[in-house]
Formats: C-alpha cells, sequence, structure tokens
C-alpha cells in the first residue's frame, strides 16, 4: 500500500436529482469511470471534456458498497496499525456527498469505523503471540476547541504529545527482538467542505464555516507537503491547526494514510436541470409555508390562549370570591352597625333604668323568674333563635364542622371551605351561650348584655379586619393576574408578530426564488432563441458551404480541364520547338555547307 491513496466515491444519486437527471451526472454532461481508477467529464453530445479527465488510486461509484470501500483502501491500513505503524483513514467532501455514510454506515452495511474495529480486534485474536493495549478516545474539534464526546460533562481537551490508540507487545518476554510496538491510528469524519459564498452563512454558521474551511486547507497543505519529494517538503504545517496536530503521528513518518473523497452526482447540473431544481425548492418552499411552518407557532398560540382562557376563568372564579367576600363583609358590616345601634339602645335603657331610686322598684317590674336568674345569657338563646343564621348547634359539632353539617346549617350554601374552619367556631361559641342560659329567666340584665354585645361587636370587627385582609389579598391576586394575563397577550401578540415576520420572510424567499426562476426562465427562453438562431445561421452556413464547395468542384474540373490542355499545348509547344530548331540547325549546317 502506497503511504498516501486517494480514492474518489461517487454516492448514488437521490432521488430528486435521478428525476432530474437521466444518469449518473444529470443533464447534458456526465462523469465516467474508467477501469476504477480515473474519472473524466463528458457532454454527451460532444464527447470528452478538454482538461477534465483525473486519476486516483481508487474510483468508486454508487454501486460501490461499504464493505467494497473498506476491503480496497482501508483494510491494508488497519492491519499496518495492529503491526506497529501509524494510520489515518478519512472522508473528504460536500456536505451530503456521503462523509458520514462511508466512515459509520448504516446496519445492513456498516462503514469503515465499525469495520476498523472489528478487524483491530480480530487481529488482535488471531495474534497468539502477543498481547495487546488498546486505547480509545472520540473527540470532535468544533471551531478550533477538542471536545471529549466521551466524557458526560462535555470537557474540554488539550493536545498532548504523548501516544494512544494500538500497543502490542510479545506474550513471550525472552523474545526481545519484537518487544513493544505503539501505533496510533485516526478514523475521521470531516465537515463539509462549502465554499462560504455558496451557503450564504452569517454570524455562528459563518464563524463555524470559516475555521472547517481553515483546517480543511491547512490539512490539504500538509497532505500536499507529505506527498512531495522528501528534500524539497520543506517545513510541514502540522501545527497550523488542532486537526493536523492531532493527526501529525498518524500522518508524516511511517504513516499511512487513505484519504476518501466523497462526491454527490447531481453536483453537475445543465441549466435546465437547474432551474427544475429551483422549481423543485421551490415547491417545497411553497409546501412549507402551506403546512408545517406555522404549525409549530399555531400550537403555540394556542397553548398560549388556552392558558389565556385558564387565566380568565381564573380571574372570574376569583371574582366572584370576591364577591362574595365583599357581600359577606357587608352582611357583617350590617351586623355590626346593627349591634352597635343595640348597644346604644341598652345604654339608653340602663340609663333609664338609673333612674329608679332603689332596687325594689327595678325588682317590681322584673318577672318573678328573672328576679332568680344568674346576671349573663338570659333571654339570648330564644332572642336569637328566631334567627336562621344562630340555629342551635348540635353539641357534637365542637368547633369543626363536617361540610354536609355546614351545608344544612346554611340552607345547602357553602361557599368557602376556609369559611367552614372560622364561622361554625364563632357560631358554636354563640350557640353554647345560649345554650347555657336555656333553662333560665328570659330577662338579661342590661350591664351584662351591654357587655357580651360589645364582646360580639369586638369579634364582629375582628372578622371584618379578617374579611377586608381577605378582599385586599384577592384584590392583590386578581391585579396579579391581569399582569399574567396583559404579559399573556403580549406574548401571543409577539408570536404573531414572530409568525408574521416568518410568514413574510418565507413569502420573501418564495418571491426572490420565484423571480431567479422567472429570471432562468427568460435566460433559458434566451438561450433557445439563440440555440434557434443559431441553428438557422449554422443552416444557412452549410448551404452557403455546399455551394462553395461545388463551385470549387466545378472550379476543380475546370482547372483541371485546363491544367490537362495546358499540358497538351506545352507538348505540342515543346514539339514544334524542337521541330523548329531542328529546321534551324538544318538549315544552318546547309547554308555553311554552301559556303565556298
Ligand atoms: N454510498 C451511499 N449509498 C447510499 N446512500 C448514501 C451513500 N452515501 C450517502 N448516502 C446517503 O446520502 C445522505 C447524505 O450522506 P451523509 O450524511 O453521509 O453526508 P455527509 O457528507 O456526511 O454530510 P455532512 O457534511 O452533513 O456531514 C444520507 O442520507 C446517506 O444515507
Amino acid at each position: 500500500m502506497e503511504k498516501i491513496s486517494v480514492a474518489v466515491r461517487f454516492r448514488p444519486p437521490n432521488q430528486a436529482a435521478a428525476d432530474l437527471s437521466s444518469g449518473f451526472g444529470g443533464g447534458d454532461r456526465e462523469w465516467r469511470i474508467d477501469d476504477g481508477s480515473r474519472v473524466s467529464l463528458l457532454h454527451r453530445a460532444a464527447g470528452p471534456v478538454p482538461g477534465a479527465s483525473f486519476a486516483f488510486d481508487h474510483v468508486f461509484d454508487g454501486a460501490t458498497t461499504n464493505e467494497q470501500v473498506y476491503a480496497s483502501v482501508v483494510r491494508a491500513l488497519i492491519h499496518s496499525a495492529v503491526d506497529g505503524f501509524n494510520g489515518t483513514a478519512f472522508a473528504y467532501g460536500q456536505t451530503s456527498s456521503g462523509k458520514t455514510f462511508t466512515m459509520n454506515g448504516c446496519d445492513s452495511d456498516p462503514g469503515i469505523i465499525p469495520r476498523a474495529i472489528r478487524d483491530i480486534f480480530d487481529t488482535a485474536r488471531q495474534a497468539e503471540d502477543r498481547e495487546f493495549l488498546i486505547r480509545v478516545s472520540y473527540m470532535e474539534i468544533y471551531n478550533e476547541e477538542i471536545n471529549d464526546l466521551l466524557s458526560l460533562e462535555g470537557q474540554k481537551l488539550q493536545i498532548h504529545e504523548n501516544l494512544e490508540v494500538i500497543e502490542s507487545s510479545a506474550k513471550n518476554q525472552m523474545d526481545s527482538r519484537d518487544a513493544i510496538r505503539v501505533s496510533v491510528l485516526n478514523l475521521v469524519d470531516l465537515a463539509g467542505s462549502e465554499r462560504i459564498v455558496k451557503t450564504g452563512a452569517e454570524g455562528v454558521r459563518l464563524n463555524e464555516g470559516k475555521h472547517i474551511n481553515k483546517s480543511l486547507m491547512i490539512l490539504g497543505n500538509v497532505i500536499n507537503k507529505l506527498s512531495e519529494n522528501g528534500k524539497q517538503r520543506g517545513h510541514i504545517p502540522y501545527r497550523d491547526s488542532k486537526l493536523t496536530r492531532i493527526l501529525q503521528p498518524a500522518l508524516g513518518g511511517n504513516a499511512k494514510t487513505s484519504i476518501i473523497c466523497t462526491a454527490a452526482p447531481e453536483e453537475i447540473l445543465t441549466d435546465a436541470a437547474l432551474l427544475k431544481r429551483q422549481k423543485l425548492e421551490i415547491e417545497e418552499l411553497r409546501k412549507k409555508l402551506q403546512g408545517s411552518h406555522s404549525e409549530g407557532l399555531e400550537q403555540v398560540v394556542l397553548k398560549l390562549r388556552n392558558d389565556m382562557y385558564k387565566s380568565e376563568l381564573e380571574r372570574d372564579r376569583l371574582a366572584m370570591e370576591l364577591e362574595e367576600e365583599r357581600k359577606l363583609r357587608e352582611t357583617l358590616e350590617h351586623r355590626v352597625a346593627e349591634q352597635q345601634k343595640k348597644l346604644e339602645d341598652l345604654n339608653n335603657t340602663s340609663i333609664s333604668a338609673e333612674h329608679f331610686q332603689d332596687s325594689t322598684q327595678l325588682d317590681a317590674l322584673k318577672t318573678p323568674d328573672s328576679k332568680y336568674a344568674p346576671e349573663d345569657f338570659v333571654a339570648c338563646r330564644l332572642r336569637y333563635s328566631n334567627d336562621v343564621e344562630f340555629s342551635p348547634i348540635p353539641e357534637t359539632l365542637d368547633n369543626v364542622a363536617d361540610e354536609d353539617l355546614w351545608a344544612r346549617l346554611n340552607k345547602g350554601c357553602v361557599t368557602d371551605l376556609d369559611m367552614l374552619e372560622m364561622t361554625p367556631g364563632l357560631k358554636h361559641e354563640e350557640s353554647m351561650q345560649k345554650d347555657s342560659t336555656s333553662a333560665v329567666p328570659l330577662e338579661e340584665p342590661a350591664e351584662a348584655r351591654c357587655k357580651r354585645l360589645e364582646k360580639d361587636c369586638i369579634s364582629n370587627h375582628q372578622q371584618l379586619e379578617e374579611s377586608k385582609g381577605r378582599c385586599v389579598m384577592l384584590e392583590k391576586e386578581i391585579e396579579m393576574l391581569r399582569d399574567e394575563n396583559s404579559s399573556l397577550q403580549q406574548e401571543v401578540s409577539k408570536y404573531k408578530q414572530e409568525d408574521d415576520r416568518i410568514i413574510a420572510e418565507k413569502q420573501e424567499q418564495l418571491e426572490d426564488a420565484m423571480m431567479r426562476c422567472a429570471v432562468l426562465e427568460k435566460e433559458l427562453f434566451r438561450y433557445r432563441q439563440d440555440a434557434d438562431r443559431l441553428a438557422a445561421e449554422k443552416q444557412d452556413l452549410l448551404g452557403e458551404l455546399n455551394t462553395e464547395k461545388q463551385k470549387m468542384q466545378e472550379l476543380r474540373k475546370d482547372i483541371s480541364v485546363i491544367t490537362r490542355a495546358f499540358s497538351q499545348r506545352e507538348g505540342q509547344l515543346t514539339s514544334l520547338y524542337s521541330k523548329s530548331k531542328a529546321i534551324v540547325e538544318h538549315c544552318k549546317s546547309s547554308q555553311v555547307a554552301a559556303l565556298p
């Protein structure tokens, strides 16, 4: 195996591209693989495109499996690694060209990484005379930072100059000729090698893309340097990126490197195919716009609306409670006012009682029973026993009543369980007091009654204060709910705005794409017109050419006739000349002979 082997692997065309193209490469041009190691670009009509034929160690077409790729370019490297040679295998290519598929594969056709791991362990198991220590790290380089993918805390890694991955030693320590072999093996899934201008990335993605392209460029430089002749090689820039620093031990020296360049065949498209692709994209965008794009937002809006309705219901419930509290407060205030009035009446009564001169005069006014009654709670029970609110409480009631009992006592109306704890105690206390007077005379001394009413008044005041406090709390709660409600409404409107913005954006994209489509359509139309015009011109020119050719043939014929006539003439002239010359010679010689 060469130190650096470069293979190209074409991915099978995806369905959309396959629909657009009629073959491997699409449109009027296609890549053709010659004898598994050369790939050439052909124009379907015009034949090979000059200067577009490239040789590699291997060229795999879309039908090649991961198993075949592994067997051709990686297996030997893995075996060398087990034997102590460093090695690196990586996939390089555009996004979606099949790097991850090549490195990881799928269940039915595992990629290089699972196959390599299985192979390492199988080979180690078979080497009965050696024992192995295999260390593994799994990392990601992102924006020139190395993340340990096996660490749960997402730990960042530093590069250290020590070697890890495969180590083996002879089981028989006496065999010191080949004591310890250490090798490093890197299996790398590189990031997509896009041109940033093409991706149109911004912000974080742009930064990410810059780092990726920089490290890929440095990797390219390193590999170029390594492939140069040893003496001319000069400095190899391993330290210019984290990627090359990590790969360094397994790239230079005695290392073997397999580079698998992945490519998507549909990268080459004619204008017509490009136009069709644009149309498909537009169609997809349109579908997205109609369907799923707003689904998520609609759900959020729906949820927010539900929340809003819930909070409105809660607000209504609290408003009802508040109303009940208000009514209760009014009742209590009314009762306090009544009692104050009674108190005042009683005061007046007691003052008028003081007008009597002695107790015998006052006693004369009382009923016989009341004369012997104790001074407290007289008549209390009878006075209140007619009042529904103060109907007698069973003895077992104590200070807490169950809900049914309380419902009966309150004519079936139970408004608030909190009130159940407070009100029965209050009423029960009063009723018990009333019960204790049931056997005594009806008249209550004015002073005692006055005291009792004062006490009642104080307790009613307390209740009133409590209910006022509760009212304030409920009002605060309602205020909070109102705030919450308005913030939810704001959020809904924010989402609506966001929704509108996305729709507008998509609409803009759609319009943009449609405009591009229209421009391309116009261009295509112009091309077609040009092509038709050129075809017509070509036809005319061909006609002219044929006429010229015919004329030329005729001229050639004329020339040959003339040439023939000329040579005939020439022959005649030559023979005439020779004849004349002979005559002249003859005349000359006859003249000489005739001289005296
Ligand atoms: N040789 C192949 N045979 C069948 N399917 C393939 C092949 N190569 C790639 N694919 C499919 O093409 C899609 C894109 O491939 P893949 O995710 O491997 O691309 P990638 O170059 O790793 O992309 P990225 O730059 O996003 O990492 C996947 O659905 C993958 O299953």
